[in-house]
């Protein structure tokens, strides 16, 4: 499969901050993919290197053949959808639609006010008169009517409550069907969006951890709970992601699931083996081991 987004070697340095550190990525045509990690590890930055909207400090970015800064070629197919979306305070929505249509080349209008129509969004109000969550739902509405062969949702369902979140998530789905395009979707909640993507990109400290499918992550780790010196006896030589201490006299250690054997041996050995969700499995590959929050509290 070609790759419609290839970034390589790329940082960014916000003055002395290092945001991206020689990251490496390529996001092949038409995928759907999660973009997730903790808070501040690049995440944005990523994305708005790849819409061109800010300019790497080194390294190299092609966005459907072209270095997305500046370029206008790219611009028209590529849609940045976050909740600081401007739009000018003088024009109504409906205006804001007809912005679009005519920016780009593959809008869905219909598709727009039938969304607009099912959310109940009147379409003579400003951008600056919506609630945060309407705002959101909006933004999304017109990332998805623009049909942009790259389009770019960065925690695009923040202020929405559940219901119009899962509403926009089955939108998306069936938008994606019926007209598959590249689609990058940041997350913090990776357990909301793991049945939508295909794949998974976990960010940390501005570069790539883990490029996998998500049915790869889901089967990432696993939970070995049992008598503490059986348990690490039984994880020697393997990787150890997480370890925690239940009493005195027992432990569960997260383990990265490589051999079924081993798991096996778990088994018979009496320890209990649970399964380790794609979420978990993220928060364990990206854990500072500071300890918990309870810490804080002793
Ligand atoms: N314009 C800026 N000037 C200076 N530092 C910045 C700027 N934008 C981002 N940063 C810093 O770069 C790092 C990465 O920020 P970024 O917003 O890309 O992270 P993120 O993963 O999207 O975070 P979050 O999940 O909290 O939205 C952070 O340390 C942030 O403080």
């Amino acid at each position: 499969m070609s790759s419609s987004i290839q970034v390589e070697k790329v940082s960014k340095i916000y003055r002395k901050k290092i945001a991206l550190d020689q990251l490496s990525l390529n996001i092949g045509e038409n995928k759907l993919t999660g973009i997730v990690g903790r808070n501040g590890v690049g995440k944005t930055t990523l994305l708005k290197l790849i819409t061109g909207f800010i300019k790497p400090t080194s390294g190299q970015i092609k966005v459907l053949g072209l270095p997305p800064f500046n370029q206008l070629e790219v611009s028209e197919k590529t849609v940045y959808v976050d909740d600081h979306m401007y739009f000018s305070p003088s024009l109504t929505l409906q205006e804001i639609l007809g912005h679009g249509e005519s920016f780009y080349p593959n809008w869905n209008m219909e598709l727009a006010q039938k969304l607009l129509n099912y959310f109940s969004i009147n379409l003579k109000q400003s951008h600056t008169q919506l609630s945060k969550g309407t705002k959101s739902t909006f933004n999304v509405i017109f990332g998805l009517a623009t049909a942009a062969e790259i389009t770019v949702l960065d925690e695009p369902t923040t202020g929405m409550d559940l219901s119009v979140r899962q509403d926009f998530y089955r939108a998306l789905i069936k938008d994606y069907i019926q007209t598959p395009r590249t689609i990058l979707l940041s997350s913090h909640h990776l357990d909301e969006i793991e049945n939508l993507i295909e794949d998974v990109v976990l960010i940390d400290k501005g570069n790539v951890k883990l490029h996998v499918p998500i049915e790869e992550l889901k089967q990432y780790a696993i939970a070995i709970t049992g008598e503490a010196k059986g348990v690490r006896e039984w994880a020697d030589h393997m990787n150890v992601l997480s370890e925690k201490k239940l009493t005195d006299a027992s432990i569960t250690l997260i383990v990265q699931n490589s051999d079924a054997n081993k798991i096996e041996k778990a088994k018979k050995l009496g320890f209990k083996v649970s399964a380790v969700s794609a979420s978990d499995t993220c928060v364990y590959l990206t854990d500072e081991k500071k300890g918990g929050i309870e810490d804080v509290f002793k």
